[in-house]
C-alpha cells in the first residue's frame, strides 16, 4: 500500500521525459448541447495532463462515458479541443491549420472498437486499405497496390483477400483489416479504442498478440482504451484511470493494480473478483451514479461517491458508520432532486396529487434508526428533513454542503506524487494533513 508520498506538486501529471511523444496540457473537451439543457455543454473531457512516451502502451480506463473515447479522439483531432494543447513531438496540434492537420494525420491513427461498422461495405478491402493512401497521394497508384498488399501480408491475411468485400470475413478479420488500413501510412502513434471488445474471446488474444508484433516491428507508440481491466494489465506499460472527464491516477501498469493511490482505483479495482480465494477483501460499493457530466461538482470530480472522502471541519470525529449513512442520505437527496422534474412531475399528472417516494421519516429512520447520532448532528439532519419534507431538495443538499461538505466539495485536489515520481494521483488525501486513502479504505472496508 502506497503509505508515504513523496512528493507534492501543484503542476499536471507530466514530466520531462526524453522519449515523450505526446504532452496532454490542461486539455478539454466539451460537447456543445442544443436548446433543451439550455446550452450548457457536456464536458466529455475536462482538464486531462499527462505524457506518453515514445514506444509505450498506455492503457486508458473508467467507467463508461466517463471521456475515454472522446479523450482518445481529441488526441487524433477527430474532435476539437474546447482548451488546452496536446503537443505531438512538441508541436500543439490542436492550433494546426486545416493544411497542416492533413499532413499531420499520417502520424496518428486510430482503431475504432466495432469492426462490423467502421468498414465500408460497398469498398474492397484493397479499396479500403488503401483509401488513406489515396487521400493522402501516396507514391505512385502502382506502389499503393504494391504496399496494401503487403500490409495484408503484415496483419496476417492474405493478398487475394484484395478483391474481396468485408461481409465475406469474420470480426477478428475485419479487425485486421482495420488495423491494415490504420498502418497505411505508417503512423508513429495509434488510438486503440476497445479494438478487441465487440471480439470473440478466443479471437481477442490473436489481435492482441498482432497489435504487441507491430508495436516491436514499427516502434509504435498506444493509446489503448479498454474496460477489460485483465487485458490493460497483461498488455499496457502504464495505466490512467479516468473519471468524469478527470484523469484520477496515472502510474506504471503494476504499481497501478499492486498499489493504488487514487480512492476512485481503488474502487474500480475492488470490482474485480479476486482470483485467490484465501484473500478476504470486501467490495468498495460505490453509491450513486456518476453525476451528469453537464454539471459536474465543484471540487473533486469524484466526492460525490468517494468512499475516502475527508470529513467536515466543523465534525472531524464523526462516527464511520453515521458518516456513511450521512453520505447515503446526501446520495438520495441528489437523486430526488434528479427525478424532481421527471418521474415525480410526470406521476403527478399521470395520477393526480402529490408522488412522493419513501418519506423523509422513513428514510431517516432506515439511515440513522440504529445509530447514535449526536446532538449537533441532529440539529442539522433536523434542517435538513424541514426542507426534504417541502421537497426543497436543492436547499435540503445546501444546507448539507454548508455544514457537512469538507475540501473534497470545496476544492479541486492537485496531482501528488505518490510511490514514484512517474505514478500520480489526483486527491487531497495525499496532501500531509490527511490520512492517505490506502489506510483510511483498508480500515473502513
Ligand atoms: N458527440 C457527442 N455529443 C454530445 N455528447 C457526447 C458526444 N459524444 C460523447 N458524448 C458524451 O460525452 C461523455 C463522454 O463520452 P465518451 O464516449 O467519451 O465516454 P467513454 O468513456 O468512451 O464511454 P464508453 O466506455 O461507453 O465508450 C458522455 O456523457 C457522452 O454521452
Amino acid at each position: 500500500m502506497s503509505e508515504h508520498v513523496q512528493a507534492t506538486d501543484s503542476e499536471a501529471p507530466t514530466q520531462e521525459r526524453e522519449d515523450t511523444i505526446i504532452e496532454v496540457d490542461g486539455l478539454k473537451t466539451h460537447y456543445e448541447s442544443g436548446g433543451l439543457f439550455g446550452g450548457v455543454p457536456v464536458k466529455a473531457v475536462d482538464g486531462v495532463s499527462f505524457d506518453i512516451y515514445r514506444g509505450e502502451t498506455l492503457g486508458l480506463v473508467g467507467e463508461s462515458g466517463c471521456g475515454k473515447t472522446t479523450l482518445g479522439r481529441t488526441l487524433v483531432q477527430l474532435e476539437d479541443a474546447t482548451a488546452g494543447e496536446v503537443r505531438f513531438d512538441g508541436t500543439d496540434i490542436t492550433t494546426l491549420s486545416r493544411d497542416e492537420l492533413h499532413e499531420w494525420r499520417r502520424d496518428a491513427q486510430m482503431v475504432f472498437q466495432d469492426p462490423e461498422s467502421s468498414l465500408n461495405d460497398r469498398m474492397t478491402i484493397g479499396e479500403i486499405i488503401q483509401e488513406p493512401l489515396d487521400v493522402h497521394e501516396w507514391k505512385s497508384p502502382r506502389e499503393r497496390r504494391r504496399h496494401v498488399k503487403s500490409l495484408l501480408d503484415t496483419v496476417g491475411l492474405r493478398k487475394e483477400h484484395y478483391y474481396r468485400y468485408p461481409h465475406q470475413f469474420s470480426g477478428g478479420q475485419r479487425q485486421r483489416i482495420g488495423i491494415a488500413r490504420t498502418l497505411a501510412l505508417e503512423p508513429d502513434f495509434i488510438v486503440l479504442d476497445e479494438p478487441v471488445s465487440a471480439l470473440d474471446v478466443s479471437v481477442q488474444a490473436e489481435i492482441i498478440n498482432l497489435l504487441d508484433d507491430l508495436q516491436d516491428e514499427f516502434g509504435l507508440t498506444y493509446l489503448f482504451i479498454a474496460h477489460d481491466l485483465s487485458v490493460v494489465r497483461h498488455i499496457c506499460d502504464r495505466v490512467a484511470v479516468m473519471y468524469l472527464g478527470n484523469i484520477m491516477e496515472v502510474g506504471p501498469t503494476e504499481e497501478i493494480f499492486e498499489n493504488p493511490s487514487n480512492p476512485y482505483t481503488h474502487s474500480l479495482l475492488s470490482a474485480i473478483p479476486e482470483p485467490d480465494p484465501t484473500i478476504d477483501r470486501e467490495r468498495i460499493i460505490l453509491h450513486g451514479t456518476p453525476p451528469n457530466p453537464r454539471y459536474p461538482p465543484s471540487g473533486c470530480p469524484f466526492s460525490t461517491r468517494c468512499p475516502a472522502r475527508i470529513r467536515p471541519d466543523g465534525f472531524p470525529d464523526l462516527d464511520d458508520e453515521l458518516w456513511a449513512e450521512l453520505n447515503k442520505l446526501r446520495e438520495i437527496l441528489r437523486e430526488r432532486k434528479r427525478a424532481e422534474r421527471s418521474i415525480r412531475e410526470r406521476l403527478r399528472e399521470r395520477f393526480g396529487g402529490e408522488t412522493r417516494f419513501a418519506t423523509v421519516e422513513e428514510t431517516y429512520e432506515e439511515l440513522f434508526g440504529d445509530q447514535e447520532v449526536p446532538k449537533d448532528v441532529e440539529v442539522v439532519l433536523n434542517r435538513i428533513a424541514d426542507h426534504a419534507e417541502d421537497n426543497e431538495e436543492a436547499e435540503a443538499l445546501a444546507v448539507f454542503s454548508e455544514e457537512f461538505g469538507s475540501v473534497c466539495e470545496s476544492e479541486p485536489p492537485e496531482y501528488h506524487s505518490t510511490s514514484t515520481s512517474d505514478h500520480k494521483s489526483y486527491c487531497h488525501r495525499h496532501e500531509s494533513t490527511y490520512r492517505d486513502p490506502a489506510q483510511v479504505l483498508n480500515e473502513r472496508y
